[in-house]
């Protein structure tokens, strides 16, 4: 079925996102800071309009930087100066990379010295699944007598948090705490290939598009991009241009058949999604460099 027909059966902005959004425009008020947390794959792909916060000093944290391409993430750097950009990586549950620090530095200098004193009140918005949470605990991992740092609750599902939450706080001197807010997408899903690059990073559900649909433009990708990483993971004789052949080969590999030895396509695509939003077929930008350069 296509893409846009399959989205048009689903409710893919629910309740809770709705209600998120208010609840996440009423909150700002009490903010000093907004951070929006974005995926470092798709750095221009699905970014909320309506979570700009015009009147907030804002820094833009581009996540899951082990996954990108560095080359391309160079690219957006120079050109975007309007507001601060940071690079995080945070994998792993004892991650502290050198970028969490220059977020916590970043939020400091863009706070004024009042609010300093008397404490720093940052919001943290983004889509669902691009790791708002993980960016909390971070955070919260660098300041160590600070109390356990899974203070925001972590998934691979993506929308696992549904409610804006209380004050979580990441550092005691300067005093600063975050907002965590329910991941929020975006209210229009213009054409088919933004909707397959927010299910093929994870933020949209895979439910939405289909699994054959988001496993074939995967490979559409990584043969663009000639990452050929997958053809040695899955023994193949050379790059494979045929989603069918691909997941046929997949499916014999992983022994994921059903009656009468048919490959149950659903399943491999389903592998073959998983590794590759593991970094298995190499890092890779979704938003071509061509668009991030004009
Ligand atoms: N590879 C990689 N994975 C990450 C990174 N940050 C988070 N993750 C993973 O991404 C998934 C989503 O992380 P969360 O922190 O729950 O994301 P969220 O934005 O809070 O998600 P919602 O609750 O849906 O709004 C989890 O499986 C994390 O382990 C990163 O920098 N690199």
């Amino acid at each position: 079925m296509p893409v846009l027909a399959m989205l048009s059966g689903y409710n893919w902005f629910p309740g809770h996102m709705a209600r998120g959004m208010k609840d996440a425009l009423r909150k700002v008020q009490k903010c000093h800071l907004v951070i929006e947390v974005h995926d470092a794959r798709i750095p221009l792909t699905g970014r909320n309009e309506k979570l700009k916060f015009s009147k907030h000093k804002k820094i833009l944290v581009l996540n899951k930087y082990d996954l990108t391409d560095p080359k391309g993430m160079k690219l957006y750097n120079e050109n975007d100066d309007s507001v601060p950009v940071i690079l995080t990586n945070c994998r792993g549950r004892n991650q502290i990379s050198g970028n969490i620090t220059a977020l916590q530095k970043a939020i400091i200098k863009l706070t004024k010295d009042d609010d300093i004193k008397n404490g720093v009140k940052v919001m943290i918005v983004g889509m669902p699944n691009v790791g708002k949470s993980s960016l909390i605990n971070a955070l919260r991992r660098l300041s160590p007598g600070i109390g356990s740092p899974k203070a925001a609750p972590i998934s691979s599902r993506p929308g696992y948090t549904k409610t804006v939450s209380t004050f979580i706080k990441i550092s005691t001197d300067p005093l600063i705490k975050l907002l965590d807010t329910p991941g929020i997408m975006i209210p229009n899903i213009k054409d088919e290939e933004m909707a397959l690059k927010l299910a093929a990073v994870g933020t949209l559900d895979h439910r939405f598009v289909g699994e054959v649909n988001i496993a074939a433009y995967i490979l559409k990708m990584l043969n663009e991009q000639k990452l050929y990483q997958y053809v040695k993971k899955y023994n193949l004789e050379g790059p494979c241009h045929d989603t069918d052949e691909l997941l046929h080969n997949v499916g014999q590999r992983i022994g994921a058949l059903l009656k009468g030895g048919f490959v149950d396509e659903g399943r491999s695509a389903t592998h073959f999604i998983k590794n590759f939003r593991e970094g298995q077929f190499g890092r890779i930008m979704l938003d071509r460099i061509s668009e991030v350069e004009n």
